[in-house]
């Protein structure tokens, strides 16, 4: 199988991006890792594959995988990057887009300085549908690990997300915290974990070991993610910028109930064909 791949990323965030409507695409878990492997394939965090919609209130859908080969529910920097994309392909010349994924549709807008603004829903906090098991829903639960308690808030935004507060990511123990809480059993379809530094009411930093991948330079529902658990504990605003080890996006989340609107950059890197 030929493939024509689009080489993207949003905030170091990289995506193998795949046109499925103009060519067949059948892609294993074993593929899926061949074209992530850095060494051996393109290289990348996600693949992300563009398809027809289903619903005709949409425009496109499309389905994300992470490098391990696990096919997951959404994917906020690989929204972005799906909006140029459909652009620069010219399967549209819309700037406002309604696409299917995996955990609903997404709205998206190309704004003029370049950068892309996303309707990334609200936030789903009821443990059972993270999932995470829990008695009852709270803004921060108990979380041991090796015998040590930590602190974590519990959050999907389509994807499942822990978000631990740190004094300083940088020292921050994302290598090595960040695996045994991805695999830990009350995260039942594995987790995404963000370690977050509030700097004021308005600025903040995220690292986030990402399920499927490890530390990416960014994520995007991380980012949304670290906003709502931030925002239940009271503290922060409703507009926040989150600086990522790729770069910085915005964020604004009004409180429950409320969608999570995510703005940022997404940039095209290189174009080629893989045959596999
Ligand atoms: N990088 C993404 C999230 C990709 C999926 C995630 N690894 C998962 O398993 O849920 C983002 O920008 O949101």
């Amino acid at each position: 199988m030929r493939l024509k791949f689009t080489k993207m990323h949003g905030l170091g965030n990289d995506f193998v991006m795949l046109d499925g409507i103009s060519q067949r695409i059948r892609l294993s878990p074993e593929k899926i890792r061949r074209l992530a492997d850095r060494h051996f394939g393109i290289g990348c965090d996600q693949v992300l594959v563009v398809e027809a919609p289903r619903s005709p209130d949409a425009d496109f859908r499309y389905r994300i995988f992470n490098a391990d080969g696990g096919e997951v529910e959404n994917c906020g920097n690989g929204a972005r990057c799906f909006a140029k994309f459909v652009r620069e392909r010219r399967l549209t010349g819309k700037k406002q887009l309604t696409v299917e994924t995996a955990a609903g549709p997404l709205k998206l807008s190309l704004l003029d300085s370049g950068e892309v603004s996303v309707d990334m829903g609200a936030p789903v906090l009821e443990p059972e549908q993270i999932p995470f098991c829990a008695d009852r829903r709270a803004e921060t639960y108990p979380l041991e690990v090796d015998g040590e308690v930590y602190t974590i808030g519990a959050v999907s935004m389509g994807n499942p997300h822990a978000v631990l507060l740190v004094d300083n990511v940088d020292s921050a123990p994302v290598d090595t915290l960040g695996p045994k809480i991805e695999c830990h059993e009350r995260f039942p379809q594995r987790v995404n974990v963000g370690f977050l530094q509030i700097q004021s009411r308005q600025k903040a930093r995220l690292r986030v070991f990402e399920r499927g991948v490890g530390e990416t330079r960014a994520c995007g529902t991380g980012a949304c993610a670290a906003m709502v658990s931030a925002h239940l504990r009271g503290l922060v605003d409703d507009s926040l910028q989150i600086q990522l080890p790729g770069g910085t996006l915005t964020i604004h989340w009004g409180g429950p109930e409320q969608a999570v609107t995510m703005t940022g950059p997404a940039t095209t890197v290189y174009q080629g064909q893989i045959t596999l």
